[in-house]
């Protein structure tokens, strides 16, 4: 029996495929709200996840401290989140290709203007969030204002879906 002959003995239950799959971009988003999950900020959770034009993950980051800081000495008060290391940056340096250039990066949280920076000047060319809650601060319109002189597109994403599961 050939393939097709076998396609066409297979039942409609059996060649029925998932039409309700998860698009690219919720899935791209929803990997860096996974990723804010690691973070061990109390206030603030971040995730980033990084792609190529080819639709694949080259890289993904959340907040956290450098390399080698004492977890337990670290308070997660106001003023020492000067030490953390922010999701963007921490997906920017972790990739496992030689750049970015031209990739596409989604974040729960617009970036601060230190993470504009890094993304400027990384090649990055389009930066998709879910809020912009904090935009009423300075470094959150600084960066909006870099974002639009270094013509990098950003833009507030909408998921299709209110809600995606996992259950282990
Ligand atoms: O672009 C950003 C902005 C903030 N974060 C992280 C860093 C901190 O853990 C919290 C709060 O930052 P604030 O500077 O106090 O607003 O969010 C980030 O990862 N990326
Ligand atoms: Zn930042």
């Amino acid at each position: 029996m050939d393939i097709t002959e076998a396609t066409a003995n297979l039942s409609l239950n059996e060649t029925r495929r998932r039409e309700d799959v998860i698009s690219w971009q919720d899935y791209f988003m929803a990997v860096a709200c996974l990723a804010a999950q690691r973070s061990k900020d109390p206030d603030t959770q971040v995730g980033a996840c990084i792609v190529n034009k080819d639709n694949r993950i080259i890289s993904i980051g959340y907040n956290g401290l450098p390399n080698g800081y004492p977890d337990d000495e670290f308070t997660w008060a106001k003023k020492d989140k000067l030490y953390v290391c922010h999701a963007e940056m921490n997906a920017i340096v972790n990739k496992n290709c030689t750049d970015v250039k031209g990739c596409h990066i989604y974040v729960n949280l617009f970036p601060c203007n230190e993470c504009a920076k890094i993304i400027i000047q990384s090649g990055i060319s389009k930066v998709y969030y879910l809020s912009d809650e904090k935009n009423d601060k300075p470094k959150y319109q600084v960066a909006e204002k870099m974002f639009e002189v270094a013509n990098i597109k950003f833009e507030k994403y909408v998921p299709t879906r209110r809600r995606i599961e996992i259950i282990f």
